[in-house]
């Protein structure tokens, strides 16, 4: 696949992330300019919450190897339209960005059978916008026996070079991900779930997307046996990189017949204690944990990894990151380095055999570059 942009070598480029998570929440927006190896400028940024007919559209996708062309259609049409609105709040128009990186939302994924599916057309994108976009990050990583995720790696590394190491930057988001870096030295991979499962417990009983602030949890008690029952997958002994789909722990049985706030509290207890169980993963010992996505917010989480990981968390906020944009940030800076054929991936981020470059550009259509 011919991607590189000849054109784009040693300028920066202003390019704009699209991000839309596996906890399903909405879409996240972030304008950078970047070389692809440091990030030059933070540019505006935006975040909308999915209405829940739309979320639940998505939802009835997950675990499936496609969606509905007309689910694709309006997810991408949905993504444009939002592209159109940060620009117009910021006073910029579709000339004034460089490339989107377009990740699309990720519904099935399972790379031992080299097989990962992001939903969204880059094509439809690049019309709509009139701006060129790169999408379909993950699939040369897979297709070359990788995990094909996490992809937020480089980029935390990137932002990460100024910082004393070694550190780890904890993403938790649907997913759980993990980071560790250490110079230029980076190892990465998923550590287990992160908030899908007690989002999904939560709006099962009480309607609710999220607990917020952990506030059920905090009212709960957590099961011990249950607990040390979903500790026991054999994924947590598997050894890094390694990667999951949003749903492969099926809690369910195991949890179903505790109560609302002692299942929440089981299920947070879960997710910190399968970042216990990544320590002996790490190669050393971060002196910091810097934690960004949606669970940071989360105070009774954060209090639970803070105990079990045994050195300072902070948001990733204590050293100027944006923990909110964090993902749509790093796809911006990974369409950057996919024109201009730099790895996205490696060996110690996905266990792909080689650095891997990736990503499929898609030009605009010349005459559809419309104003905002
Ligand atoms: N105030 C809060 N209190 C508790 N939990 C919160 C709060 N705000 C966000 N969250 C949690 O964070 C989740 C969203 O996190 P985030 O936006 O990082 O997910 P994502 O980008 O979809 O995930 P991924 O990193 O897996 O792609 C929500 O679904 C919720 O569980
Ligand atoms: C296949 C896929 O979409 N994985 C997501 C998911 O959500 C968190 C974790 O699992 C991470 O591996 C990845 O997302 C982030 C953005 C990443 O690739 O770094």
């Amino acid at each position: 696949m011919q991607n590189k942009r000849t054109d784009v070598e040693n300028r920066p480029l202003r390019a704009l992330g699209l991000m839309s998570g596996t906890s399903l929440d909405g879409v996240d927006a972030a304008i950078i300019e970047t070389d692809g190896e440091t990030v030059v400028k933070h540019g505006p940024v935006r975040s909308a919450p999915y209405d829940p007919d739309f979320r639940q559209r998505l939802r009835d996708c997950l675990g499936r190897q496609g969606a509905p062309a007309g689910l694709i259609a309006d997810f991408t049409t949905l993504q444009a339209d939002f592209v159109r609105q940060l620009l117009a709040a910021n006073g910029l128009t579709p000339g004034d960005i460089d490339l989107i990186g377009f990740h699309g939302q990720t519904i099935f994924h399972d790379p031992a059978n080299r097989v990962t599916v992001q939903i969204g057309d880059g094509e439809l994108m690049a019309e709509l916008t009139g701006i060129d976009t790169v999408a379909e990050f993950r699939h040369a990583d897979v297709a070359a026996g990788g995990e094909g995720a996490p992809f937020a790696p480089l980029y935390h590394r990137a932002l990460a070079k100024d910082l004393e190491g070694p550190l780890a930057v904890l993403n938790l988001g649907g997913v759980g991900n993990v980071t560790y870096i250490d110079g230029e030295d980076v190892l990465a991979f998923d550590t287990g779930p992160a908030n899908a499962l007690m989002d999904d417990w939560i709006l099962r009983h009480t309607g609710a997307p999220f607990d917020e602030g952990g506030k059920i949890a905090a009212a709960g008690t957590p099961d011990e046996a249950v607990l040390a029952k979903l500790l026991d997958h054999p994924y947590f002994d598997l050894k890094p990189p390694k990667s999951l789909d949003r749903d492969q722990f099926d809690v369910a049985g195991a949890i179903s017949w505790l109560g609302l706030e002692n299942g929440a509290a089981t299920l947070l207890r879960f997710t910190s204690g399968s970042i216990g169980r990544a320590l002996s993963h790490l190669p050393g010992t971060p002196a910091r944990w810097l934690l960004t996505g949606g669970g940071r917010k989360n105070p009774v989480l954060v209090r639970e990894i803070a105990n079990v990981v045994g050195a300072p968390v902070e948001p990733v906020e204590a050293v100027g990151w944006r923990g909110d944009d964090l993902e749509a940030e790093a796809f911006a800076f990974l369409a950057v380095r996919s024109v201009r054929g730099l790895p996205l991936s490696l060996p110690t981020t996905t266990g792909v055999p080689e650095p891997m470059t990736g990503g499929r550009l898609y030009p605009a259509p010349s005459g559809t570059r419309v104003s905002a």
